[in-house]
């Protein structure tokens, strides 16, 4: 209504500076992250920081996605119950595999390749091969299989691996 005049009113003009300076102020008093009002981590943006207080507003700061406390480590349920397990006395960091006693029960000493083998069987020629070696037919020289054919597996060593290894 009053903008037709020809000459500017300074009345009016320092009024609308005055309105404008008081724009200005708001502008520098807000946040200027409007997320600082609703996070739950206020630590986290702080407008101190330079990730947020830089004036790029296409990066995102990774800081934003940050945990405020580390994840829990699966390490504690297994420590847990290795404590349970080896009585509370022990520490879980202690509690060490049995060497030797295990394997020494479970390992057969008489299984493999006899260095007599060749006294008591006779290898005709492989008959087939399987994943872990090949088959031989073989014919008994000595003892109970004397005269009989019988099939012979031989699995290299380095396709055996025990517990022990
Ligand atoms: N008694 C047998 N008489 C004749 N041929 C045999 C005899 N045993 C095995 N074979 C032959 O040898 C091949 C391999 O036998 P093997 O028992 O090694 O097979 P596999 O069990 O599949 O092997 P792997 O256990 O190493 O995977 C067979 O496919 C068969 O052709």
């Amino acid at each position: 209504m009053g903008l037709c005049h020809g000459k500017p009113n300074e009345h009016q003009s320092k009024q609308s500076l005055s309105i404008t300076t008081n724009e200005e102020e708001e502008e520098e008093e807000a946040p200027k992250t409007p997320l600082n009002l609703f996070s739950p981590f206020p630590s986290l943006f702080k407008t101190s920081s330079p990730a947020v207080s830089s004036s790029s507003v296409s990066s995102t700061p990774l800081r934003i996605f940050k945990r405020p406390f580390p994840p829990p480590s699966p390490a504690k349920h297994i420590r847990a119950f290795l404590a349970r397990r080896h009585g509370s006395s022990t520490k879980p960091d202690q509690a060490s595999i049995p060497e030797g006693s295990e394997c020494e029960v479970g390992l057969d000493k008489a299984f493999g390749f006899s260095k007599q083998f060749g006294s008591y069987y006779e290898i005709d020629g492989e008959v087939g091969r399987g994943h872990f070696g090949f088959t031989c037919s073989a014919k008994g020289k000595k003892g109970s299989l004397k005269g009989h054919h019988v099939a012979v597996k031989v699995i290299p060593k380095s396709k055996v691996r025990s517990s022990c290894d």
